[in-house]
């Protein structure tokens, strides 16, 4: 490598997806500046008639690229292509040409707008939709005015992207073998381009700042350590170096202490993805992901055949059901809770069946029924629990509704601290990192420019495990982890030597999980979490875990 010799730079962020990789600099597209209002068009309606045919080009672009990959990139493709071609879209667009006398760019960025300003509103995954919405109204005006669209450009060769933050649409089809690493300025562990990231295998650092303006030709970076090191001129291509991925299927340390490593699903495609990936079960089927676009409450049968679906690939195996959870970034329409000063403190998780006992009951029936008739080993779980109380009433509501085994999602710093009172109350717990770190640290999880606050090897955050793997060992109760901490390989490592009891993560994460925590023994993993847990500041605790 001629690096050593170039000026570099090194810029920090949050690693969220390990590995090593260097390479000349592609920097994704940011959209074009606003069109602007006027000048009118001299003839409104030829400026009009131009919106449907460039709709139709932006979405046969997506169609056929969408041909050419599978799985969920494929999915989420063929959704923004149908978005690009929304009807009543196009149709507020053409209005505003012919009414208003805007050109064609621009009634299309503000019909798109209003668009994605409705869905922003609701808030959660709609809020996130409203981002794909944006990214389709870019394209259409990129198209409209015959500018570059925003995006990843054609790859030529091996290339570190480096982007603002990345669209769905901008990463459902990414070649791993030509992305060597991903850099965004902005996003979170919990993005979108993390997850991606994690689930291609592809070291990515997001939240790094400054790293737009540097203007870099070629980077390095460490998606372990969340270091990029940048350099003004190109640099040589060097595949990454990531976590060994062999991975027998069983979850277990190199000394044989056993951990469930499971899969988070959400509909029938990721329970099969988590079978093919050697799941042991799933310790968190989001219920929510079922009913996002239902615009009031499935009955009970709609429910039943929904849920058994799913856990239809997992007969025989445990599967943890998590009852809906809306509210805040995940609202569901049929549940509107009303307005709401800060929704992320509002009446979220299991708080909604507080006033809708009945909901609940519904809900309960409705997975009972389906786990008979599929015959996976059914448990449920609360979202959003605060106090033991509250664990008490849920886990009663479900032992009436026939299920034996009742947990809660530890997501709030309260229901940490009182994790024995907690545990009495239900039967196991499993820790919602995502949230719980959002709360310990009051940082909006969504927010790219709080993600070091997020990071889950902040030892804070890991203290708060610690206490709770420890309440749950003296009562012999799993503790598990469903957040995306247990994604992280070496993390994976460290939760279990602090006693945690199972790990479940998207699938795709399942290899290297499984590969990096048979790599050392219990008393090694039991270590390097005293050393993660002493340290300062995550990355000390990286380092102290053996991390770098
Ligand atoms: C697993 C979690 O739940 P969700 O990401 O669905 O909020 C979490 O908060 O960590
Ligand atoms: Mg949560």
């Amino acid at each position: 490598m001629s690096t050593s010799t170039l000026p570099a730079k090194t810029h920090h962020g949050v690693g969220v997806s390990p590995g090593r990789a260097a390479g000349p600099v592609v920097r994704v597209h940011d959209r074009s500046p606003d069109p602007l209002p006027g000048p009118a068009p001299t003839d409104p309606a030829a400026d009009a008639a131009r919106i449907r045919p460039a709709a139709e080009a932006v979405a046969q672009r997506l169609i056929a690229r969408a041909a050419a990959a599978d799985g969920e990139a494929r999915e989420v493709l063929e959704m923004t292509a149908t978005m690009a071609a929304d009807p009543s879209l196009l149709g507020k667009a053409e209005q505003a040409v012919a009414e208003r006398g805007l050109p064609a760019p621009r009634a299309v960025f503000e019909a798109a707008g209003e668009f994605a300003e409705l869905l922003a509103a609701t808030g959660g995954y709609l809020a996130e939709r409203a981002r794909d919405v944006l990214d389709v109204r870019d394209r259409l005006v990129a198209e409209l005015t015959g500018t570059e669209p925003p995006g990843v450009p054609e790859l030529t060769g091996p290339s570190v992207l480096v982007a603002r933050d990345l669209a769905p649409a901008d990463t459902a089809d990414l070649d791993p073998r030509l992305v060597l690493a991903l850099v965004t300025e902005e996003g979170g562990p919990t993005s979108h381009t993390a997850i991606l990231a994690r689930s291609l295998g592809i070291p990515a650092v997001v939240a790094v700042r400054g790293v737009l303006a540097a203007d870099a030709a070629g980077a390095r970076v460490d998606g372990a350590a969340g270091t990029v090191e940048l350099f003004d001129r190109a640099v040589e291509p060097e595949a990454a170096t990531r976590d060994r991925v062999l991975w027998n299927g069983v979850g277990t340390t190199a000394d044989g202490h056993r951990v469930a490593l499971l899969a988070n699903i959400g509909s029938a495609a990721d329970a099969r993805a988590g079978i093919t990936a050697d799941a042991a079960g799933s310790g968190l089927f989001r219920t929510e992901f079922c009913f996002l676009d239902a615009a009031a409450e499935p009955d009970v049968e709609a429910q039943r055949s929904a849920y058994a679906a799913v856990l239809e690939p997992f007969a025989g195996k445990p599967v943890v059901v998590r009852t809906l959870d809306a509210g805040a970034d995940k609202p569901l329409p049929f549940l509107a809770i009303g307005d709401e000063p800060n929704p992320a403190l509002g009446v979220r998780g299991l708080r909604v069946a507080f006033d809708r006992p009945g909901l609940l009951d519904r809900q309960l029936t409705a997975i009972a029924a389906a786990a008979a008739e599929t015959g996976a080993e059914v448990s449920v779980m609360a979202p959003m629990v605060a106090t033991a109380a509250e664990a008490a009433w849920f886990a009663e509501r479900a032992r009436a509704a026939g299920i034996e085994r009742a947990g809660v999602m530890v997501e709030t710093p309260a229901a940490a601290l009182t994790a024995e009172a907690i545990l009495d109350a239900v039967d196991f717990v499993s820790i919602g990192t995502n949230d719980l770190a959002q709360y310990t640290f009051a940082a909006d999880r969504m927010l790219g420019a709080l993600a070091a606050l997020n990071d889950p090897w902040q030892p804070a955050l890991l203290r708060l495990i610690a206490h709770l793997a420890r309440a749950g060992g003296e009562r012999g109760k799993p503790v598990g982890i469903c957040g995306e901490a247990a994604a992280d390989p070496r993390l994976a490592g460290v939760l279990t030597g602090l006693g945690v009891t199972s790990l479940s993560m998207n699938p795709a994460a399942l290899p290297a999980v499984g590969a990096a925590l048979a790599e050392r023994t219990l008393a090694d993993w039991q270590r390097a979490a005293q050393s993660a847990l002493a340290a300062t500041d995550p990355a000390r605790a990286r380092r102290a875990a053996g991390q770098d």
